[in-house]
Formats: structure tokens, sequence, C-alpha cells
């Protein structure tokens, strides 16, 4: 199969929309790969807090941007591991602060240029889960199905609170929802590749539905594209 016949489902929105938890269950039943391309920017955001790296230092961002190595697995136990040059940071690239610095990375056009071949080649066959900012407008623009998720800000941001409280990590909802304020602000309003719905996206409002019915809608769209979801 030549990588433009491989189908992709792209899955975008804002932080808490809930495209991580609704992209790992359909890549499970549809048996196709994931991309969690969020993964990509917080990896290359701690690269540079380690190396000491501002975050508006272009030419050393892109330079990690285009020499570090980013690999998904599984771990013995079956669990998502993320690895940066070997080194697990799965836990490292989860908190608060790395999100907002992913965020600031990814306002830089370079940066983002540098990453886009690198999120292409996830596509393979059977088919490719991707989610993101940008997946459906930039990314993979000739996706079979793009799906844009949303919920109201209050919702996401106590989703995200109780996830921290579930991990055991105390956190504020009120610092919580003033961060995912901030976060949307950047990625809708940076000049390159802002985060809005693709054209061709089918908007969903997840405030007050369940995961499992967000995950029926999508596989109902991919059967009603391809026919090919169980
Ligand atoms: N429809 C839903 N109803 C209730 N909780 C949800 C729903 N979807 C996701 N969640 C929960 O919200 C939290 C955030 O979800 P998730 O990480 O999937 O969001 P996201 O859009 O991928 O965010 P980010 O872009 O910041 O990674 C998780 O704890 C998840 O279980
Ligand atoms: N396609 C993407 C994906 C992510 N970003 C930026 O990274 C930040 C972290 O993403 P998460 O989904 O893991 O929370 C996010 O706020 C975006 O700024 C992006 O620009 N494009």
């Amino acid at each position: 199969m030549h990588d433009a016949e491989v189908p992709v489902l792209t899955l975008d929105g804002p932080s808490g929309a809930g495209k991580g938890t609704v992209a790992r269950l359909v890549s499970e039943r549809l048996h196709w790969h994931l991309l969690d391309s969020g993964a990509i920017y917080r990896v290359l955001a701690l690269s540079a807090e380690r190396g000491g790296i501002a975050i508006d230092d272009v030419a050393a961002l892109r330079g990690i941007a285009c020499t570090m190595v980013v690999d998904f697995r599984l771990d013995e136990r079956g669990k998502p591991q993320v690895l940066l040059d070997g080194d697990d940071v799965t836990n490292a690239i989860r908190s608060e602060a790395c999100g907002k610095r992913a965020s600031h990375v990814a306002v830089l056009s370079a940066v983002r240029g540098a990453l886009l071949q690198c999120q292409r080649a996830f596509r393979r066959p059977p088919g490719l889960v991707a989610d993101g900012r940008d997946m459906g407008t930039v990314v993979f623009p000739d996706a079979l199905v793009k799906i844009y998720l949303t919920a109201s800000v209050e919702e996401r941001a106590r989703r995200r609170y109780n996830q921290l409280i579930g991990q055991g990590i105390g956190d504020n909802l009120p610092a919580i929802l003033k961060d995912i304020e901030a976060r949307d602000v950047r990625d809708c309003t940076r000049a390159v590749s802002p985060l809005i719905p693709a054209p061709d996206a089918v908007v969903v409002d997840t405030t007050r539905k369940s995961v499992e019915a967000v995950v029926d809608m999508v596989l109902s769209q991919i059967r009603r594209r391809s026919g090919c979801a169980p």
C-alpha cells in the first residue's frame, strides 16, 4: 500500500477535550497505529529544558527537533512508554509545566517544519489515528476522517484536575483553569498552524458526553467513510 492510500483519522482540539483517550481506544479497536503528536512537542520542550536552552532560541530548538530520537513503545506490562534518546521520559513529559513549555516551542515555525516529516512517518498500514492540534489542517490534510473534539474550558480543567488527583499529584483547580485558558490562547492565536477545525472536520462537543459515546461516534464516522470500523 502506498503511503497516500493508508487511511488516517485525525483528532484535533484543545487540551483536555479527550483526544488522547479517544485516540488510544479507537486505535485499539481498529488495530491502527497511533500518533500522539503532543508528546513529540513535549519531548522537545523537555530536552530543551534539560539542555538549558531557552524556549525562544529558534536555532537550538530546531537543532534538537532535527536530531532527537523519540520512541513510542509498550513496556513489559503493556503500558505505553515514551523514550527520548533511549531515556524513559513517560512521566516527565506529562507535567502541566512541560505542556506549557511545549506550547511555547510549538509557536515556532522552524520547529514545526522540522517535526513534520517525523509525524508523517507514522502513516503506515493498516491505518493511523493521529492526535494533536494541526493533524487535519497541516500534517494529514488528506485524512479519511477529521474530528475536532472540544469541551467547555471549565469541564476540561475539571477533567485535568481529576486526572492529577488520581495520579496523586495535588493540584489546584483555579490554577489549572488559568493555565488551560492561557494555553488555548497560545495554541489558537499563533501565526503558524493555529488550532482551528479543518473545514471538513466533524466538530464534537464532549462536555456532556461519555468517553464511550465519543468513541462510538468516531467509529461510526469511519464506518460511514470506509466501511472498515468494527
Ligand atoms: N468525554 C469525557 N468525559 C469525561 N472525562 C473525559 C472525557 N474524555 C476524556 N476524559 C478525561 O479527561 C482527561 C483528559 O483527557 P485527554 O488526556 O484524553 O485529553 P487531551 O485532549 O488529549 O488533552 P491534551 O491535549 O492536553 O493531551 C483524562 O483524565 C480523561 O480520562
Ligand atoms: N500537533 C500538535 C500537538 C501539540 N502541540 C503543542 O504541544 C502542546 C502539548 O500538547 P498535548 O496535546 O500533549 O497537551 C500543546 O498545547 C500545543 O501547543 C501542537 O502545537 N501541535
